[in-house]
């Protein structure tokens, strides 16, 4: 018992020690020039006059050292003026210009892009992160001046082991991987969806503190089936059709197989596949690797805890949940994912024999049994006859007959058709059996929201809950009252579960982690947030929620014995932290951008 306590302690000071205000220096192992153009040491004129001499610095910089908050004022002071000049121009112009003055910063200097991006997250994660990502993924051929990350093809085929030792950092934690086959509600846009493995790992170190050299932006290009980017002579992908069956899994197997040689503990998050092969390779890999698909599993967490805030928010207790009339519109990989999270928690609530009041349509209308070659993984939330017939509804019902029929709880759009939830649609919500109808249009970029929050809360009334999964403004309701919009987005949960798993060393993630992430967002609220219509907290605070979320990953990890430990903190150590000891250490160990002193080695 007693070795117990000291252990947990003494990890605790372990970890503290380097969270001290002067950090740890860092290795370098270049000198001079080689120094200012790699952005994860450079300084720029904030390099120290005893620094510049060792480092071979003097002479190749302007003799005044600024100080980091002068870089830092100095940069905020053009993105105002950038604003200012841009005042009026159309929004894709805008959102470029500002997407080019960080992306020019993060070329540079690291340091002070993710200082300036973590002191103005509400700011500029929708610059960085979504919507703006998605515009930039469609203009990458034409926006690319520097390669950020790794791109692996179809014709590096048996070569991957070793390019895999290309990549010039010697640790890897994080991983962000897609095919640009579903880049958000975009369609198939190849190697330009990079841009989005890059959007999710800044958020990895803007929220979990993941150290910027250990992360790795990944594509798979194994062709594109968009047939402009075929046709455009500056598109910089593999210019073929995408690779079916056997011959694509093998070049996933192939890149899999090379991470986990060269960086065995690195966590892998898939992003933005077609459903069907996020399905597939989450099957394939989970249980033999550290690795989770986003859009399915980040997704449902999200949304579950928007779901139970909806069922407090109607006044009713959580176990209400299992009684909750769903409709979800939308059966690909987010939307399975929402409806299978949702059916677990509603058989811990109400058992095994639970029968909860899902219904989820996709292109082809209300999915029933009849359904002819319907998708195995849809099965167990289609509709049988017997659920549907008292209701008057059948196989391929439309949005809005099913809407005016069930009279749900919650409609949920994760279909990537903006505009599906149109007048009709959310007046009919009115006759909701709720009394706090709940509406979620989660597609994103913005243009893709099923909805916006103005219609929303003009037609469906101003007692709705509402969430969106790209960033909308709250509604002035009038007579001081606000219409709060809600970011249902994974971006609550990805960097928790990434973190809590790196940090537990977990075998695998496993759904009992997933849970955990889940629950802990749904715990996060007060109850006097969530009647007010808050359901997630602010992305100010991303860093709080993700530190509980890591926090209660790693504990779910150590309590399935999952857990063999992260560096120098073994399993046992893990085993022994309470709850405030395990938030103290996920906590400690979040990276944060300072300039520390640089060693040449
Ligand atoms: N907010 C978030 O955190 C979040 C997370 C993941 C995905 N998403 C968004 O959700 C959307 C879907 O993602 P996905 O991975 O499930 O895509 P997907 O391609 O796997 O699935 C899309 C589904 O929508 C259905 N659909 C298409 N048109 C429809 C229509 N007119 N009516 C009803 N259903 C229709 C399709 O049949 C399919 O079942 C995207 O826009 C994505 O950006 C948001
Ligand atoms: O990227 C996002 O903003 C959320 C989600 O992963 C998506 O695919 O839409
Ligand atoms: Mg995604």
């Amino acid at each position: 018992m007693w070795r117990a306590a000291r252990s947990a302690a003494s990890t605790l000071r372990r970890t503290r020690r380097f969270s001290t205000a002067i950090p740890a220096p860092s290795i370098v192992h270049k000198r001079g020039a080689d120094i200012l153009h790699d952005p994860w040491f450079n300084k720029d004129t904030g390099f120290p006059m005893t620094e510049r001499d060792r480092l071979g610095l003097r002479g190749l910089l302007p003799p005044r050292v600024i100080s980091f908050e002068q870089q830092y004022e100095r940069f905020m002071e053009s993105f105002h003026s950038l604003e200012k000049n841009t005042e009026g121009q159309p929004d894709s112009v805008v959102s470029l210009a500002k997407w080019r003055i960080l992306n020019r910063l993060h070329d540079r200097n690291e340091t002070l892009y993710y200082r300036v991006l973590i002191d103005n997250i509400k700011d500029f994660a929708p610059i960085i992160y979504t919507p703006t990502v998605g515009l930039v993924c469609q203009n990458y051929s034409g926006l690319f001046r520097r390669p950020r990350g790794m791109y692996f093809s179809a014709k590096d085929k048996g070569e991957m082991m070793s390019m895999i030792f290309n990549w010039p950092s010697a640790q890897v934690d994080m991983i962000v991987l897609t095919d640009g086959s579903r880049i958000l509600g975009l369609g198939d846009l190849g190697v330009q969806g990079i841009g989005i493995p890059i959007g999710k790992l800044d958020m990895y170190v803007a929220a979990a503190g993941i150290n910027p050299q250990r992360v790795l932006p990944v594509m798979l290009d194994v062709g594109t089936n968009n047939q402009k980017l075929l046709e455009d002579p500056l598109y910089l992908g593999l210019r073929q059709p995408r690779l079916e069956g056997e011959e694509y899994l093998s070049i996933v197997d192939e890149f899999v197989e090379a991470v986990h040689a060269r960086w065995p503990k690195a966590v892998v998050q898939f992003e933005d596949f077609q459903a069907k092969w996020a399905f597939e390779t989450l099957d394939r890999y989970r249980k033999k690797f550290c690795m989770f698909n986003d859009d399915i599993q980040g997704t449902a967490g999200v949304a579950l805890a928007g779901l139970l805030g909806t069922v407090r928010a109607q006044g009713r207790p959580l176990t209400d949940f299992a009684n909750q009339k769903i409709v979800v519109v939308g059966a690909g990989s987010a939307g399975l994912g929402v409806l299978k999270m949702a059916l677990q928690a509603v058989s811990r609530m109400a058992g095994p024999s639970a029968d909860p009041h899902f219904f989820l349509l996709d292109k082809n209308g209300l999915i029933t049994k009849h359904r002819k070659d319907i998708d195995p993984a849809a099965l167990p939330f289609a509709k049988a006859h017997h659920e549907i017939e008292g209701l008057g509804l059948q196989e391929g019902a439309g949005l809005l007959e099913v809407v005016k029929k069930v009279k749900p709880h919650v409609l949920l759009g994760l279909s990537g058709v903006g505009g599906i939830f149109h007048e009709e649609v959310l007046r009919a919500m009115r006759e909701s059996d709720s009394v706090r109808p709940a509406i979620f249009a989660m597609s994103n970029p913005t243009n893709n929201a099923e909805c916006c929050p103005v219609d929303a809360f003009k037609l469906a009334g101003e007692n709705i809950v509402f969430a969106s999964g790209s960033p909308f403004e709250n509604v002035d309701l009038g007579n001081a009252k606000i219409g709060h919009v809600n970011q249902a987005n994974n971006m609550y949960l990805f960097p928790g579960i990434g973190l809590g798993a790196l940090l537990s060393g977990a075998r695998n993630i496993s759904d009992t982690m997933l849970e955990a992430a889940a629950e802990c967002l749904a715990s996060y609220m007060s109850d006097d947030e969530i009647k007010r219509g808050i359901l997630y907290p602010s992305i100010n605070d991303i860093r709080d929620i993700t530190a509980e979320v890591g926090a209660a990953v790693l504990r779910a990890a150590v309590a399935e014995d999952l857990a063999e430990g992260h560096g120098d903190v073994g399993a046992r150590e893990l085993q022994n932290m309470s709850k405030e000891e395990s938030i103290e250490y996920v906590r400690s160990n979040m990276w944060y951008p300072v300039y520390g002193p640089l060693v040449h080695d």
